[in-house]
């Protein structure tokens, strides 16, 4: 048998049932496996574990020369055992900085200096592991590894789970929650962009956090870096001393050698209580088809073994722990996790609405304080999504439950729109994370979706005293029962940093951006830090992609929510002869309202076909319009076959022609393409 047929029987059975029903393909198999370490791993496990080789928490792993794609299988295993690892001899720490400073580089080489990976693995960002963050080059979900390493000063052996983290502000929710599992943080700051507005946010988000903070200015090769104008930065805006900097290449390995020792000298270990009962915290979790659900956990205090019944401190259902072990830094088997360590739980959850993110988990026989959790993601915007194809409901529904067992912090409900039918309301942390959200949806799940302008949450008051949230401006209602009185919209709280020569121009994009200055101070003798609270919609639509232009890329900017505040929104309708399509509708600022819609009539009008009949395209705030745009007809040539004279039969042709359109405008509905749809919404 090939070695391809011996990978694809063993995935289609499942490895564990292909192991125990094929012995003849054990050798073929482990030639076929080539570099896959997790299968060499369980498949190593399960047959150690069938002899009775594994005791107590032992598990097997292999070392960085055994892990190399051409090693062989059995004798090249090795055995650790969790059990000499007390909290004193763990630490836990998270890599944080500002966009592409170099975090998962620089994760990759601590992996490879500590054996975890092998070197020149041929896969750089190791721990970036969807299509999608390898294709934008950008960490989406925190990722953790666990390395073992030896400590030359005690010679001592140290387990360091280190967490990779996004850097894009949509996903400072990953920041916040891998935070909660760690002592300290690596903060990584690029030695020729320097601090940058993400910088100041995790930074911020560790210092809150009380986390130990070791300064890393990282890409000290490059021919423009100046780690000492990074080192002032740092010293201006956290007070840093600048020597306790380390400096590094992530890419030549420079300054390497120093970042783990510092990490133990440093960091603090765990202080949880392995004599208390077992309270682990539920930092994250995804669902694996062979394995189910697969629960990403610090254990804070005792121990948890494999067989135990845990239950959840959120729900009280109760679940028997199938599987237990490290991120080493695929899953790997071992038989207990202890106090201080970070590692993964398989405890037979149907779906991963069970695993409540945040959640504790204990015995079941002990009762315990819950941890303090994590407060539940909030959604910055909103957008309806929907199926291309609207016969393919089913289909998106499905792909949708999936996804969002793999990324719990997108919200979901069902809707209706009269031009795009079924489909559903989604909440997402900004809008990196909704195009990624979508960009998922078609690559790992083959869905074609349309999706509707994003909007962000508004809270009207009606004359009758009622108060909604309104998600879907389609939703609001115009009916004269239910007179809007007061409105309010989300704002943030901005922070940019650029070089000085770029402030006028950033000034003038704030205000037209209905922006109000807080701050404004010097970080070094070039750099300016700009504080603004802005409305979340106008930081929504487009206010990044114009900050880049007007700064040529060489300003930062980050935002974290602030409060609602009082303001005049109005709903714009876009109708098509008169008719309004729900699917286009949006709540603006009034002083905006009309320029918004005349910016999308002519849009609209680019996009649509010309049909038989013309079309008004309009922009209306209730029943008065605000901009008009007329899509002349596609006069077909009746005629055309008519040659000569005769003047009545010309004109009965004409006259049926023109019944024929009013018939189709009496009937009222304009075929809009689906791929109008599609650019307009994209574009608006
Ligand atoms: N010259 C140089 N380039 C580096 C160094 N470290 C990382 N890079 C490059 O910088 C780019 C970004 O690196 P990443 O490791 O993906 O950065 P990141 O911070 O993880 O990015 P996000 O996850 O998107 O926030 C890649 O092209 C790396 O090859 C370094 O020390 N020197």
């Amino acid at each position: 048998m090939g070695t391809g047929e011996v990978l694809r029987r063993c995935f289609k059975r499942g490895v564990s049932e292909y192991w125990r029903n094929s012995p003849s393909q054990h050798v073929p198999f482990f030639q076929a496996l080539g570099s896959s370490r997790v299968l060499q791993t369980s498949l190593l496990d399960h047959k150690l574990a069938s002899h009775g080789n594994l005791s107590g928490s032992q598990c097997r792993t292999f070392s960085s020369a055994e892990s190399a794609g051409s090693a062989g299988p059995a004798e090249r295993d090795q055995v650790i055992d969790l059990a000499l690892y007390p909290p004193s001899l763990i630490r836990n720490f998270s890599i944080i900085a500002h966009v592409d400073h170099g975090k998962s580089t620089l994760a990759d080489r601590l992996l490879e200096l500590t054996s975890t990976i092998r070197k020149g693995h041929g896969q750089p960002q190791y721990l970036d592991k969807l299509q999608v963050e390898r294709e934008r080059g950008i960490t989406v979900k925190a990722q953790t590894a666990t390395m073992f390493y030896n400590y030359s000063n005690d010679r001592k052996k140290y387990l360091l789970n280190l967490i990779d983290t996004p850097g894009h502000v949509d996903f400072s929710y990953e920041v916040s929650r891998s935070l909660a599992a760690c002592q300290g943080v690596l903060l990584l700051v690029d030695a020729s962009q320097g601090v940058q507005a993400q910088t100041v946010a995790n930074f911020y988000l560790a210092f809150e956090a009380d986390l130990t903070i070791i300064p890393v200015i990282n890409k000290v090769d490059q021919p423009t870096a100046d780690p000492d104008r990074v080192k002032e930065q740092l010293k201006s805006i956290f007070d840093i001393n600048p020597d306790e900097v380390i400096l590094t290449s992530a890419k030549t390995g420079q300054g390497l050698e120093q970042v783990l020792p510092v990490v133990i000298e440093r960091i603090p270990c765990p202080k949880g209580n392995p004599e208390s009962p077992l309270r682990m915290l539920l930092l994250d979790s995804y669902y694996d088809e062979y394995k189910g659900v697969v629960c990403h956990v610090a254990v804070v205090d005792g121990t948890l073994k494999k067989g135990v019944k845990i239950a959840s401190a959120a729900t009280g259902q109760s679940y028997e722990v199938n599987d237990v072990g490290i991120l080493h830094p695929e899953l790997t088997p071992t038989s207990h996790l202890f106090t201080g360590q970070v590692g993964y739980v398989i405890a037979g959850m149907r779906s991963t609405k069970e695993a409540r993110i945040g959640d504790t988990l204990h015995l079941t026989r002990t009762q315990v304080e819950p941890l303090p959790g994590f407060k539940p993601a909030k959604h910055m915007v909103f957008a309806g999504v929907y199926p291309a194809d609207g016969s393919d409901f089913d289909a998106l529904n499905h792909a949708i439950e999936r996804l969002t067992c793999n990324d719990a912090s997108v919200s979901v409900s069902k809707e209706t729109s009269g031009a795009l039918g079924m489909g559903f309301r989604c909440g997402f942390l900004g809008l990196l994370h909704m195009d990624v959200f979508h960009q998922r949806l078609e690559q790992e799940y083959g869905a074609q979706v349309i999706s509707t302008t994003p909007t962000v949450p508004y809270v009207f008051e009606y004359a009758d005293g009622s108060k909604v949230t309104v998600q879907n401006p389609a939703a609001l209602s115009s009916s004269p029962g239910k007179r809007v009185v007061r409105c309010w919209e989300p704002t943030v709280l901005a922070t940019i940093i650029t070089p000085s020569e770029y402030v006028g121009s950033l000034m003038t994009l704030c205000s037209e951006r209905r922006g109000e200055q807080i701050e404004h101070s010097f970080i070094d003798g070039q750099r300016v830090m700009l504080k603004y609270k802005l409305p979340l919609r106008e930081v929504v639509i487009d206010f990044y992609n114009e900050l880049k232009s007007i700064t040529s890329g060489y300003a930062s900017f980050d935002y974290e929510e602030s409060e609602m505040q009082a303001s005049d929104l109005v709903k714009l309708d876009l109708l098509l002869n008169g008719e309004p399509v729900d699917a286009l509708a949006s709540i603006v600022h009034r002083s905006k309202a009309e320029r918004v819609g005349r910016e999308l009539c002519e849009k609209l009008k680019k996009i649509l076909d010309r049909q038989l009949f013309e079309i008004a395209v309009q922009a209306a705030i209730g029943s008065k319009v605000v901009a008009r745009e007329t899509l002349s007809a596609l006069r077909k040539n009746v005629l055309a076959k008519c040659y000569g004279g005769d003047v009545s039969r010309k004109r009965k042709l004409l006259e049926k022609q023109k019944e024929g359109k009013r018939r189709m405008k009496r009937v009222g509905s304009v075929d809009i393409p689906q791929e109008a749809f599609h650019s307009l919404l994209r574009n608006s």
